[in-house]
């Protein structure tokens, strides 16, 4: 069977767009369908990190996607009386970029939206909702539908309908996924049901300082937050208790009321974007693959929002997914490198979605005792440190002899600022994106001409700090630190492996092997 598409994408949230992007620039022709009419066009989401910023500028452009962005520094969770019980340090630089942004989610759905579209490759079908799936040995056929809205509000489809074929389909179509659903695939459930109201807003006026902080109020009576949405937006929200209906919680009147009594804050001061009840739900999908459709996003996965991990990990999910098909789509790798994508982006998404369970839990305790004594567990130190934010540890991942994931594999790739000829400024924008080997000095005499044809095969960048300048000392500090040369990054900014020179032929040996490589 000859397909239309190389990959068609259900659901254009930041997942999807991601994935859109990414295929379309890498050649491949996609097709999207998306039910809404246009794109989201509001923030549910509100944080990204440099990791992800370091993603947006690979699939568009980053200065409109950051345009009203503001870092963060902290987020500071306080019980009822304003002691500090929590506070996550989001001060620094990760990837090239300020570790922790505060961002207008719809500025970066547009410039990925637009690189999308941009590539050429990317048929945008928005109004269009997938009824069937049928998975075929050599691809996959979607039945679609327009998705329209009647004068009286109803959402309903047409008669209309239209049939695709497509080598892959990922279903990045949200936590109710029809792709993950006709699949019959089931999800976990970690239990947590926590109901908040979200109050997004546009500032009319400048707003007191201390609304620039993240910050999280712990009162067992009725928790509630504010943070900011980059410069001129601002988000609070309130939690909703169990019995309560949350209809009520969606009238303005009840959000003016709230805002004024709480914060000293009316009409003059905001304008009310949206206002809606949210469940936060911890939710895996028990299998991220079925031969050839894939889930990405909410669909895979849903986390209560404490890690601010939303948007980045449906974009992680883009990121990946898109390298490893465009190398299956060419050829290069086998298809068993899809499997890698699950044993890779699941236990990460399990990771964020418990320790932002465990930080819900300080923020959902509705029992006086319960906080009391969750208080005076934080007052005496009698509270384990929060785990490390996770690594990927299976998949195209280098492993030492003995079958471990070899250290530092796994982790972020530095990006610094770097000069090659006239041009200076960050890794990716000089040397460019792809796989990418980094080394002090000498690389070119330790690959053999196999190494360099396979890397030049796989579309990877080199730079050997003796012809590419380390403007900043971000990589001459971190081969010091690690007692490393040479550092080779896979296409989603993640190490596949770090060492010395001398065991780097080796190291592409084992990345040929771990990609399923087809090439001679
Ligand atoms: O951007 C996100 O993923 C959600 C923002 C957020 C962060 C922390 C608590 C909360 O209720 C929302």
């Amino acid at each position: 069977m000859s397909n239309e598409y190389d990959v068609a994408i259900v659901g254009y949230g930041p997942s999807g767009l991601v994935l859109a992007s990414a295929l379309g620039r890498a050649g491949h022709k996609v097709v999207v369908f998306e039910r809404w009419p246009g794109l989201y066009g509001l923030p549910r989401l509100t944080h990204i990190d440099g990791e992800t910023a370091r993603v947006i500028a690979s699939v568009g452009d980053l200065d409109h996607a950051l345009r009203d962005a503001l870092p963060v520094d902290h987020f500071r969770f306080f019980n009822a009386a304003g002691e500090l019980l929590v506070e996550l340090d989001w001060r620094g630089t990760s990837a090239g970029h300020p570790a922790h942004i505060s961002m207008y989610q719809p500025d970066i759905e547009e410039a990925v939206d637009a690189g999308a579209r941009g590539s050429g490759n990317v048929e945008v079908n928005q109004g269009w909702s997938v009824v069937g799936l049928r998975p075929h040995e050599d691809g996959v056929e979607l039945t679609a539908r327009p998705w329209s809205q009647s004068r009286t509000g109803q959402w309903s489809h047409a008669d209309e309908e239209r049939t695709i074929t497509a080598s892959y389909v990922v279903g990045a179509d949200g936590a109710n996924s029809f792709v993950r659903a006709t699949l019959g695939i089931e999800r976990s459930d970690n239990g947590v049901d926590d109901r908040w109201l979200n109050i997004d807003t546009q500032q009319l006026r400048p707003l007191p300082e201390r609304f620039s902080r993240t910050t999280q109020f712990c009162d067992p009576a009725r928790g509630h937050m504010f943070m900011p949405i980059g410069r001129s937006r601002q988000r609070f929200e309130m939690a909703v208790l169990p019995g309560e209906d949350a209809a009520a919680y969606e009238d303005p009147a009840f959000a003016w009321e709230w805002l004024e009594k709480t914060h000293g804050l009316g009409p003059e001061d905001l304008k009310i974007l949206r206002q809606v009840v949210y469940t936060f739900q911890g939710r895996i999908a028990e299998s991220w693959r079925q031969g050839r459709v894939l889930l990405a996003g909410d669909a895979a996965h849903t986390t209560p929002p404490y890690m601010g991990q939303g948007a980045c990990s449906g974009m992680r999910d883009g990121i990946t997914l898109g390298w490893k098909l465009d190398l299956v789509l060419r050829g290069l790798a086998g298809d068993e490198l899809l499997d890698t994508y699950e044993a890779e982006r699941r236990p990460h998404a399990t990771a964020i979605t418990e320790i932002s369970t465990a930080l819900g839990k300080v923020a959902n305790t509705h029992d006086p005792a319960e906080a009391a004594a969750r208080d005076e567990a934080f007052r005496t130190g009698n509270v384990p440190p929060p785990p490390p934010f996770p690594t990927i540890v299976a998949g195209v991942v280098h492993h030492d002899a003995d079958g471990a994931v070899s250290p530092l594999a796994g982790t972020l790739t530095p990006q610094g600022v770097v000069r090659s000829g006239d041009l200076e400024g960050l890794f990716d924008d000089v040397v460019g994106r792809g796989f990418s080997l980094v080394a002090t000095s000498g690389l070119r005499d330790a690959l053999g001409a196999d190494d360099l044809a396979f890397l030049d095969k796989l579309g990877g960048v080199t730079a050997s700090l003796d012809e590419v300048v380390d403007v900043d000392g971000t990589y001459a500090a971190y081969f010091a630190e690690h007692g490393v040369e040479a550092l080779l990054g896979r296409p989603d900014y993640h190490l596949f492996w770090a060492g010395s020179l001398a065991d780097l032929p080796a190291a592409l040996g084992q990345l040929r092997d771990r990609l399923a490589w087809t090439v001679a």
